[in-house]
């Protein structure tokens, strides 16, 4: 079980159980459920249930029809039933035992209450940083009261399994995600609404893209198997399909003239999951806001029965969760309109115990009154709507901080001299945003001449003028604009180019090379830019382990390069340092382990790093000592700009991914599922790269 899980079932055992403000709200909901008795539960869903309790059959709905039940009772799919009959049949059973009818529809009203409790936990688990908020805006929901208590509709419960599908996508359960939402679709279809959103979410993040198969599989096998029983069955489809409900997606309508005409419930709601595919990159948060705003477009846009806005209310919750006051008065106004409109225009419940029958007063009034009133009474509330609306899509959408910071591709620079660790520290970023997300331009691809030129012989791979600089420029701004770029390979291997390949826009763009760093115009739209500023002796005896046993070069060429290289590198490479904003340095702590010819994975390291305007130094350095268990020493420049930090000591990949959850936990939605850390100087440069990324980006959004 997740630490989150624990967290949150802690929470939930207690704090909420006990809090006075659950407790209240259950007694209230619990006398509801045993005083009131709505008209469509005792007309329609009651009988019905009853019925397939009484009678069982395969086939419920045609059992039902068959002994002169009515066609509009019960529109609901199996997975609907299923979480009506414990309820039901302990309310039956009682009903039987204590000759007492009424008992039947107070058992079913309980079974919805389980559900009303599950959808509270539920939201509990997806946002538990204010349980008690969390309890006031859902628990005593004016909405959620009334359409499950006073109007009586069942909502409650795809509700409750679409918030299931949703805590799944979170937690990766994927599959099981994919079968809470064929649950749900199975119990109403209107349910397969969420499913374009939740697809898009799992096919846009290219770190979750794997798991879109899956949770489609999860759907489609629960959706089967829930409905393709009944398909056949002529009650079914009568009682099921087709109803009145349904068919009012389609009563707002453009006349085009000859019988044509544009359904604008359906374009609304189709324009909308096409501007979510537009997103490059949907944070959960971003998910949920989505699907709220596809549900919401299609109840404005629909004369929606009571409990289509049941839909709402999670997503409301997560809206007044996350953001200020206005919000909650804005909501606080749209359920009083909508709740005064349908206690008057729709169906309520009676009181059986006391013979009042309020909701027939109600209806009678609504009868009276002129139905331009009832049209006034409902523009008021797609007027509050909408406003809803379009405060959920700023706050919940534009002014989201991943989606402001995510709809562009980060950009990191990485330069240094030859076998200082560009390339192993590109394939260590890499590692925790995922090859996937990550498109990597190498300094090398734009030498301008192979191995065996002659050109060699004059310039050395150091000097600028033997690097096609201009069109590494344009190929890794034109990535960071999204656009792809053909793009020949060096092999290092052969000494030769390969031909010019595609290579496409990315979430992540990582340059590195010789001289990533040489271009103002470039360098300045690196998102972070490292300088590794290795120690020489260590630089030296690293390059020549690559080139001679990886390369294959003699020993001889690889130590005349490096002498012929010497110039160039003081003159075009070590000049980058000063530009970069993070500058590492790899070091031996004991030099001699160099000279005595240890093998290099057992020379020990120490990092030194130069920060250029951070801050969060203060932080990292916290979590350096306290998680990772590093020595540190700190120097910092006396204007505060520039902090030094010499790391020592051992770390693994665990203590590593668990610094970076608490260092930053806002990037965790752009990582990979399962980050490749690395333990030791290369976890920590991991580490530090990401603080500077989350720095970066953070003021893309101020
Ligand atoms: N952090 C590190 N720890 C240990 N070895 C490293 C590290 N970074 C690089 N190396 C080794 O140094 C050599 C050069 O690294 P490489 O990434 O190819 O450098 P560059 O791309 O700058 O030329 C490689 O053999 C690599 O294994
Ligand atoms: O200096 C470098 C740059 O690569 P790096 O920064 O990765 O060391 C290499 O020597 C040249 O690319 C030529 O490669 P080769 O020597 O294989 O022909």
């Amino acid at each position: 079980m997740s630490a989150d899980r624990i967290g949150t079932d802690k929470i939930w055992a207690n704090r909420i159980w006990r809090d006075p403000v659950f407790r209240f709200g259950l007694l209230l909901k619990l006398a509801l459920a045993v005083l009131l008795a709505p008209q469509i539960q005792q007309q329609w869903f009651v009988p019905f249930v009853a019925h397939a309790i009484a009678h069982p059959a395969l086939d419920p709905w045609s059992a039902f029809l068959a002994a002169g039940g009515d066609p509009m009772a019960y529109p609901y799919g199996p997975a609907m039933l299923i979480a009506h009959l414990p309820g039901t049949a302990l309310g039956l059973l009682a009903a039987t035992l204590a000759g007492v009818p009424e008992l039947t529809g107070i058992g079913f009203r309980l079974g919805l209450l389980g559900f009303d409790i599950a959808t509270l936990y539920l939201l509990l688990r997806l946002w538990p940083q204010r349980p008690r908020m969390l309890l006031w805006l859902y628990w005593w929901s004016p909405i959620a009261l009334y359409v499950t208590y006073w109007n009586g509709q069942t909502d409650i419960v795809p509700v409750a399994l679409l918030l299931w599908s949703l805590l799944c996508l979170r937690e990766y359960r994927v599959r099981r995600g994919g079968i809470a939402l064929g649950l749900a679709f199975a119990a109403k279809f209107s349910m397969l609404l969420a499913a374009p959103v939740l697809a898009i979410y799992l096919w846009r993040n290219k770190r979750l893209r794997g798991l879109l198969r899956p949770f489609a599989q999860g759907f489609a096998i629960t959706a089967l198997l829930s409905l393709a029983p009944w398909l056949a069955s002529p009650g079914f489809v009568r009682m099921v399909f087709g109803t009145p409900e349904s068919l009012r997606l389609f009563d707002l309508a453009l006349p085009l003239g000859h019988d044509l005409r544009v359904y604008l419930t359906p374009l609304l709601y189709l324009l909308a999951v096409y501007g979510l595919w537009r997103l490059r990159r949907i944070s959960f948060e971003l998910l949920v806001a989505a699907t709220g705003l596809a549900f919401f477009l299609v109840v404005l846009a629909t004369p929606a029965p009571p409990g289509w806005y049941l839909w709402l209310v999670p997503f409301l919750v997560a809206h007044q969760l996350h953001s200020d006051r206005g919000a909650r008065v804005l909501t606080g106004v749209f359920s009083a309109l909508l709740i005064a409109m349908h206690l008057v225009y729709s169906s309520g419940a009676s009181l059986p115990w006391t013979g009042l029958d309020p909701a027939a007063r109600l209806a009678e009034l609504g009868g009276a009154l002129s139905p331009h009133l009832h049209s006034l009474a409902y523009t008021l509330i797609v007027a509050a709507g909408l406003v809803l609306l379009v405060q959920m899509l700023r706050e919940r959408v534009a002014r989201n901080d991943y989606y402001r910071i995510a709809q562009k591709p980060v950009t990191l620079g990485i330069a240094g001299d030859s076998g200082s660790g560009k390339d192993t520290l590109s394939r260590a970023l890499a590692g925790i945003f995922g090859e996937h997300s990550v498109v990597h331009v190498s300094g090398d691809d734009y030498h301008v001449w192979d191995r065996y030129a002659p050109m060699w012989k004059g310039l050395t791979h150091l000097n600028p003028r033997a690097n096609d600089l201009q069109r590494f420029n344009n190929d890794v701004l034109a990535l960071m604009d999204g656009k792809p770029i053909l793009c020949r390979h060096y092999d290092h291997g052969a000494g030769r180019f390969t031909a010019p390949t595609r290579i496409d826009k990315n979430d992540v763009v990582i340059a590195s090379g010789l001289h990533a760093l040489h271009m103002r115009g470039l360098r300045e739209r690196f998102d972070v830019s490292v300088f590794l500023d290795l120690d020489e002796r260590l630089r030296r005896a690293w390059k020549i382990e690559r080139d001679v046993h990886q390369r294959g070069h003699p020993l001889a060429t690889v130590l005349a390069s490096i002498e012929k290289r010497m110039a160039d590198s003081r003159l075009h490479i070590h000049p980058q340092r000063g530009l970069a904003r993070l500058v590492l340095r790899l070091e031996p702590v004991n030099a001699r382990q160099l000279e005595t010819g240890d093998a290099l994975e057992h020379v020990r390291l120490k990092l030194v790093a130069l920060i250029r305007n951070g801050t969060s130094h203060e932080r990292l350095a916290r979590i350096l000592i306290g998680i990772c268990g590093l020595h540190l020493d700190v120097q910092s420049s006396e204007d505060g700009s520039e902090v030094e930090m010499s790391i020592e000591g051992e770390v693994d990949a665990d203590d590593i991914a668990m610094a970076a959850h608490t260092l930053v936990p806002g990037l965790e939605e752009m990582l990979d599922i399962r980050p490749q850390w690395e333990g030791g100087m290369s976890g920590i440069m991991q580490l530090l790269v990401l603080i500077q990324i989350e720095e970066s980006l953070k003021s893309r959004i101020r």
